[in-house]
């Protein structure tokens, strides 16, 4: 088998698909991709209801065939693993020989078996089996080994969700593609199970496509970003680089960057942190991060203002330096995008074009960030 799946040497994903439902007529969606993704960590696919992430990961499992609607010949597919490909025009392995793990909104635990049987279950079924340290370390790792002899009835939908992951993970999957996990969940139960996902994402080196439409999951879990509009990909790259893109109406109505910061000091008195970007330095809440950590943050575009002055009296704390870097029309029409860059880290703003006219906004221009509200992506 050939290998035509490493990006500069780096183990990688590559999936190209060109497919059409099959619903006898003429079809409206076409999904039309070529993605060039890392092996490892989290890729989020982030889109809008019916824009095909749920089309792609039935093509990326297998589940879809790829069947020329009019003509009934095969249509554009390749996929290939790190080294292997999966499926090519000669090759097409069949969903259960690819090692993948897939997670849905619900957990399609089977109701009359308990959690231990059901998990056995998918053991099973997999073509190589966990040791018995893999097995107690995923078990562990998602707190599931309270609730073996339960029935998924007595559990809820986020030690469920729990339970489909574990299972997953104990096929030992070279993938695991997750279809908007979290989506069936109420918002403590999505904040309870999302720890476990970030430890699944550090201790395992298992690559993950991710679905979703909440920007707060791809802030929190994601490395790597590809935005899906109409079948099609409008970006696609590490986080940081596609959110501070001016381009991207998709990502409009929550516009904003996330950033890492390392935690410098703390002020116990007023209960705040002091954190380092590459640019500037920035006050946070202090939840109890340590000294020396390393922190994500998610910085919207609503909550920077820009002034040209550096001492205005104002109750902001977060005032940084800023070059401007591009100005942008906005999907609202009073509303205008500028991208900003503090040092080597790139934020967007989002200011009346009035203000914009009023300040005489151009690239170059060197002023102040006013930053409302930085939330630490926890
Ligand atoms: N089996 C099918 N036959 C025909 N059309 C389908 C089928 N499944 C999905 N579609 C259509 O394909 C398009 C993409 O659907 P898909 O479920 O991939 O989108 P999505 O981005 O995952 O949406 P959501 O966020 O709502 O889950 C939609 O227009 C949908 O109606």
């Amino acid at each position: 088998m050939s290998d035509n799946s490493s990006v500069l040497g780096r183990p990688s994903i590559s999936a190209r698909f060109a497919f059409a439902h099959d619903t006898g007529e003429s079809t409206d969606f076409s999904l039309d991709v070529n993605l060039q993704l890392p092996a490892s960590g989290v890729t989020a696919v982030y889109g809008h209801s019916g824009s095909g992430k749920t089309t792609l990961l039935r093509c990326i499992a297998g589940l879809q065939r790829n069947i020329h609607p009019q003509t009934k010949t095969g249509y554009t597919a390749h996929l290939a693993i790190n080294n292997t490909i999966w499926q090519d025009e000669k090759t097409f392995l069949p969903t259960h020989k690819r090692a993948l793990g897939y997670v849905f909104q619900e957990s399609g635990l089977f109701a009359h078996l308990t959690i231990a049987n059901n998990i056995d279950y998918g053991i099973r079924r997999a073509a190589k089996k966990p040791t018995d340290a893999d097995y107690n370390h995923i078990l562990a790792l998602m707190g599931i080994q309270s609730l073996m002899k339960q029935f998924p009835a007595q559990l809820s939908g986020g030690e469920r969700q729990r339970v489909a992951i574990a299972r997953s993970l104990l096929i030992r999957p070279r993938l695991l593609l997750m279809d908007e996990p979290l989506s069936s969940l109420d918002i403590t139960r999505k904040e309870d199970i999302l720890p476990y996902l970030e430890s699944l994402k550090s201790e395992l080196n298992v690559p993950i496509i991710y679905v979703t439409h909440s920007m707060d999951e791809v802030a929190r879990l994601a490395d790597h970003l590809v935005v899906m509009e109409k079948g099609r990909v409008a970006a696609q790259g590490p986080l940081r680089e596609v959110l501070s893109r001016l381009d991207l109406p998709v990502l409009s109505a929550e516009a904003g960057v996330v950033v890492e910061a390392t935690v410098l000091e703390r002020d116990d008195r007023w209960h705040l942190l002091r954190a380092e970007i590459e640019g500037g330095t920035l006050w946070l809440n202090d939840n109890a991060e340590a000294i020396g950590q390393v922190v994500r943050l998610r910085i919207l575009a609503k909550d920077i203002s820009l002034s040209k002055s550096a001492n205005e009296a104002t109750s902001i704390l977060n005032r940084i330096p800023v070059r401007v870097t591009a100005v942008t029309p906005d999907l609202d029409d009073a509303m205008s995008l500028v991208q900003l860059a503090a040092g080597d880290t790139l934020m967007l703003a989002r200011l009346t074009r009035r203000s914009v006219d009023q300040l005489a906004l151009a690239s170059g221009d060197t002023l102040w960030a006013q930053i409302k509200s930085v939330a630490i992506v926890r």
